[in-house]
C-alpha cells in the first residue's frame, strides 16, 4: 500500500555482498519500498573481463526459480539457461544410460554464475531505492548502533549507517564476525577432503561435444566429475578428488594415466591438450560447509546465503537455498507487517532449521556418493526411485525430487525420506517372509508323501506359532 511504501522508505536496509544472493535480496528489498545500499568489496564484475573464483556454471532448480520469479527474474534468468532434464550416466566402459529426472516439466538449468550476477545487479540498480557500492569492503559493524565500517576504493574507512543489515557477504562472512562474539550462537565449519577443479570441454565441429540437455555424471566413488552445458556450446566440468590425488598428478602422463583410467570416454572430448592446459592451470579449490545459529542479530542484522549456510556443492543446492531465504524473509516481512523486531526471530525460528538440513543433505550425498556411487549403484538407486515414484506417486517421492523440484521444507523432506525409506523397508521384509511362508508351503505341499511326516508336524508347528498370526 502507498502508506506502508511511504513508510519504508524511512527504512535504510544495507546489503553486505553483491554476489548472487545479496544481488537477489537487493531486489526483493528495492521492490519491498526500503532505501537499499548494496556493498560489494570486488569491483563492478559488468567491467570486469571474467570472474575467477568459484563454479563458472551452476545447477538453477525449482526453489531458486520460485524466488527470481517474485522478482520478475525467472523467464530472464531461464532464457539465458541451458535445460538439463536428465542425468547421463557416464560408466567407466564408456557406456552412457540417461535417467530422467521425472515427469515432462521436471528439469534444472545449468546458468552461467557471472550472467545471473550481472543480471541481479542491473535489476536492483533499475530501482530508484537502490544504491550499488562496488570496491567496498565491510570491516566491522556494531551491533548496538548498527554502525559499519566500510575499506572504500580510496583506502580509507568509511562509516555507514542502517535500520537493518542483511549478511550476504559469502562462506567467509565479515558480518558473521559480530555473531561470533555473542553468547549462545552456535557456529561450525567443516572442509571436506576433497577439493574440485574446473575444466572446459570445447565445441566439436561447432556444436556441442555432448549432448547438451543432460547433467552429464561420472560417478566413481572417490572420484566424480559432472558436465553442466553453456551457451556458448561448451561444457564446465567439476573434477572432484581428494587433494591427496590431486597431489599425486604432476605430469601429463600421470593425468592421462589417470583420465585413460578413470574417465577415458572424455579424453577425446576436452582434447589432450585442452585437459593438460585446465588441469594444471590452477589448484584445487577447497569445500567447506558452515552452519551457525541463529541467523539474526538483535533486530539489527541477519544473514543469508552461504554467510549463514555453506554447503558442500553435491546437491546443487547452495544458491538455490539461499534464493529461496530471500522468498522466506520477504514471506515473513509479510506476515509480521514489516516489524522487525518480530521478524528476525521469526526468520531464524523458520529458517535456521532447514538450512541445517540442506547442509546435511550435501554433505549426507558427499559421503554416500564417495563411498556407494559407481556408475552401476547410480542407475540402480535411480531406477528404483523412479520405479517406485511411478508405482506410488503419493506414497514414494524421491529425496532429490522433494529438495529439487518442490519447495517442500527442507527438513520436512528429510523427515519424510526417513518414513518412506522405513516403508520401504518394511515392504521388501513383508516381500520376504510371503515368499518365504510362500515357498514353504508349496515345498510342504508338493513333497513326495514318505518325508512330509516330519515336515507337516513342522508346518503345522509354524502355522500354531503366534507371530503367524497377527
Ligand atoms: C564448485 C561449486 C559448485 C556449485 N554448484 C552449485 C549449483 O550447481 N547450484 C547451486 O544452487 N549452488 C551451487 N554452488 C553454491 C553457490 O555457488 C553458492 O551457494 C552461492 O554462490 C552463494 O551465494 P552468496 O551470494 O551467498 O555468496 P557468494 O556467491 O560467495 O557472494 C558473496 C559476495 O560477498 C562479497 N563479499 C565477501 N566479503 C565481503 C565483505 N567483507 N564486504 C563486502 N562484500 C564482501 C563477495 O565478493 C561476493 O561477491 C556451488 C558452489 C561451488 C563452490
Ligand atoms: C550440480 C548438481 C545438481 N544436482 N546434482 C545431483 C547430486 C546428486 C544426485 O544424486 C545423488 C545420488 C546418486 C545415487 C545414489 C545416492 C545419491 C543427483 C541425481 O540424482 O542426479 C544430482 C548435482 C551434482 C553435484 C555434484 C556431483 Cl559429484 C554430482 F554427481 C551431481
Amino acid at each position: 500500500s502507498s502508506k506502508k511504501n511511504k513508510l519504508n522508505n524511512k527504512k535504510k536496509v544495507a546489503v553486505v555482498g553483491g554476489g548472487l544472493v545479496g544481488g537477489l535480496n537487493a531486489c526483493f528489498l528495492a521492490k519491498r519500498g526500503f532505501e537499499v545500499t548494496v556493498f560489494e568489496s570486488r569491483e563492478d564484475i559488468r567491467c570486469a573481463k571474467t570472474v575467477k573464483g568459484k563454479s563458472i556454471n551452476l545447477a538453477l532448480s525449482h526453489r531458486g526459480r520460485q524466488a527470481l520469479k517474485h522478482v520478475g527474474m525467472e523467464d530472464k534468468i531461464v532464457s539465458n539457461g541451458i535445460p538439463m532434464h536428465a542425468r547421463m550416466i557416464h560408466s567407466v566402459n564408456g557406456k552412457c544410460s540417461p535417467i530422467p529426472y521425472g515427469r515432462k516439466g521436471q528439469y534444472i538449468l545449468s546458468v552461467g554464475r557471472a550472467n545471473l550476477n550481472k543480471e541481479l545487479l542491473t535489476a536492483a540498480e533499475a530501482y530508484p531505492n537502490t544504491q550499488l557500492n562496488f570496491n567496498h569492503k565491510l570491516l566491522d559493524w556494531n551491533p548496538e548502533t548498527g554502525t559499519m565500517t566500510f575499506l572504500g576504493p580510496d583506502g580509507t574507512e568509511k562509516d555507514f549507517q542502517a535500520d537493518l543489515i542483511v549478511g550476504c557477504d559469502g562462506a567467509f562472512s565479515a558480518t558473521r564476525k559480530q555473531f561470533l562474539r555473542r553468547s549462545r550462537f552456535d557456529y561450525s565449519q567443516t572442509y571436506i577432503p576433497h577439493g574440485y577443479l574446473e575444466l572446459t570441454m570445447p565445441p566439436r565441429n561447432g556444436d556441442f561435444a555432448m549432448k547438451p540437455n543432460f547433467l552429464h555424471i561420472w560417478p566413481r566413488n572417490t572420484f566424480m566429475m559432472i558436465a553442466l552445458p553453456n551457451m556458448d556450446k561448451t561444457f564446465t566440468c567439476t573434477l572432484f578428488m581428494p587433494f591427496e590425488e590431486f597431489e599425486k598428478i604432476t605430469t601429463g602422463d600421470e593425468l592421462m594415466a589417470h583420465f585413460q583410467k578413470y574417465f577415458q570416454d572424455s579424453i577425446p572430448l576436452f582434447g589432450v591438450d585442452v585437459l593438460k592446459r585446465d588441469f594444471f592451470q590452477l589448484p584445487a579449490q577447497a569445500m567447506v560447509s558452515v552452519k551457525c545459529s541463529p541467523h539474526h542479530l538483535n533486530e539489527k542484522c541477519i544473514l543469508m546465503g552461504d554467510a549463514a549456510h555453506a554447503v558442500v556443492p553435491f546437491y546443487g543446492q547452495g544458491m538455490n537455498a539461499g534464493f529461496e531465504d530471500c522468498l522466506v524473509f520477504d514471506e515473513i516481512l509479510d506476515q509480521f507487517d514489516e516489524d522487525l523486531s518480530a521478524v528476525l526471530p521469526e526468520y531464524s525460528r523458520v529458517r535456521v532449521p532447514d538450512d541445517h538440513a540442506i547442509c546435511d543433505l550435501a554433505m549426507y550425498n558427499y559421503i554416500e556418493m564417495r563411498a556407494h556411487v559407481n556408475s552401476r549403484y547410480f542407475l540402480f538407486r535411480k531406477y528404483l526411485d523412479n520405479v517406485l515414484h511411478f508405482f506410488m506417486p503419493r506414497t514414494i517421492i524421491p529425496l532429490y525430487t522433494m529438495v529439487t523440484f518442490t519447495r517442500t521444507r527442507y527438513h520436512e523432506a528429510v523427515i519424510r525420506w526417513k518414513w518412506q525409506n522405513k516403508v520401504i523397508t518394511q515392504g521388501l521384509l513383508l516381500l520376504g517372509t510371503m515368499s518365504t511362508a510362500g515357498a514353504t508351503y508349496l515345498l510342504v505341499k508338493y513333497i513326495p508323501q514318505k518325508s512330509t511326516g516330519s515336515v507337516e508336524q513342522l508346518w503345522n508347528k509354524l502355522l500354531n506359532l503366534k507371530w503367524f498370526q497377527k
